[in-house]
This record gives structure tokens, sequence and C-alpha cells, in this order.
């Protein structure tokens, strides 16, 4: 199971991630209160193993300031979250490439490397009706997960992946160590 932690903004929390076993963690680039500049995730990213996945989060916003801020921060991972055209998977051949849809679409349309399933709110803590693709492949399930309820979620649409933000915060933006340590746990057992 492929474990994201998503909207991290504190050294506490990416090593807590790490410790815990996660596969990838997320900095958003996008407006939200979990937003981080570019040398913060960097500096985040650089607390991070080689095996563990740096992932930049952008929403509807510029090619030129994604580009920017994937080169000025070193991620090796881009989510698009918005309606990114194609041309912007394109411009970024070298880097995992993560497209998050509302609805079931084909993996790789866009030559993305994984999809991830998520409610109409990016970050916003809200589970929806969950459901899997019908065909399996890369695909995190994402949406109001947290430690409690990602086993079951995992045993209702058996997701290659999961993807937590909100369920991991004591408020909106304030990460838990535990709360994340307890969610990779959760995830990884499931
Ligand atoms: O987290 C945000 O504020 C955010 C803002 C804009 C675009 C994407 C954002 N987050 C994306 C994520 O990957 C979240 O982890 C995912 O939507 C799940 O969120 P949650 O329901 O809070 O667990």
């Amino acid at each position: 199971m492929f474990v994201k932690v998503c909207g991290l903004r504190a050294m506490s929390d990416v090593d807590a991630a790490v410790a815990a076993g996660a596969d990838a963690v997320g900095f958003v680039f996008a407006p939200s209160p979990r937003r981080v500049d570019a040398a913060t995730a960097r500096d985040l990213g650089g607390r991070v193993p080689e095996g563990v996945l740096t992932v930049g989060v952008f929403r509807d916003q510029p090619l030129a300031e994604v580009l920017s801020l994937v080169e000025a921060s070193g991620v090796r991972a881009v989510q698009f979250h918005g309606d990114e055209p194609r041309s912007f998977y394109e411009a970024l051949p070298d880097h995992v490439l993560i497209r998050a849809v509302g609805e079931v679409v084909e993996l790789g349309e866009y030559g993305e490397d994984m999809l991830l399933l998520d409610a109409p709110t990016p970050g916003g803590g809200v589970a929806w009706q969950w459901t899997a693709p019908e065909r399996a492949g890369r695909w995190l399930l994402a949406g109001g997960l947290d430690p409690e309820n990602v086993v079951a979620a995992i045993g209702a649409t058996r997701p290659w992946g999961v993807d937590v933000s909100s369920g991991v915060e004591v408020r909106r933006g304030v990460k838990s160590p535990e709360l994340i340590t307890r969610f990779v746990q959760a995830a990884k057992s499931a």
C-alpha cells in the first residue's frame, strides 16, 4: 500500500511520516492554509530519504509558476489538482506525475503515472462515496481519510494507495506527528 501524507509544513511532521514508512510527502504550492514556499519545501524535502517521493501540489496555476516552483523546490513528483491540460504534464517529462480527479478516468490519458480520486474540495477532509475504478492500476484514494477509517476504506475500494491531509491534523494546516504515525501504520497494516 502506497501512502502519501499531504500538506506538510513542519520538520517534525516530515520526520514522523518518514519514520512511520510513508512513501510520499506532499507540499502544497496552491493557495491554501497549507501552502509552503519553494525554500521551505526544499528544506523539508532534504530530510527525506531517496526512496520517499517529494510531491509538489498545484491547482490551476500558470505553467511558468509551476515550472519555477518545481525547479526551486527540487520536488521529484508533481500533483495537478485542477483542470490543467495535457501540455502541463508533457512539460514535466522527468517527474512522477499525479493527476487528481473527481471521477474515474482512464489512467495515463495525460501521461500521468498515478491517478488520485478525491473529493470535490481538495484538502477539505470530507469523505465522499468512495468508489474504485473498474480497472486496477496505480490509483490513490483520498478525501476524508483518517487513522480510524482508512482500514475500512481500503477494504471497500482496494486502492493501490491512499492520501491524507485533514485527517492527520489537529486544526486546519497544523499536522500531528502522532496522527501521521497512526495513519501510516494503519494503512500499511490493511
Ligand atoms: O490541501 C490543500 O489545501 C489543497 C489545496 C489545493 C489543492 C490540493 C490540496 N490538497 C490535496 C491533497 O492531496 C489532499 O491530501 C487530498 O485532497 C485529501 O485531503 P483530505 O480530505 O483533507 O485528506
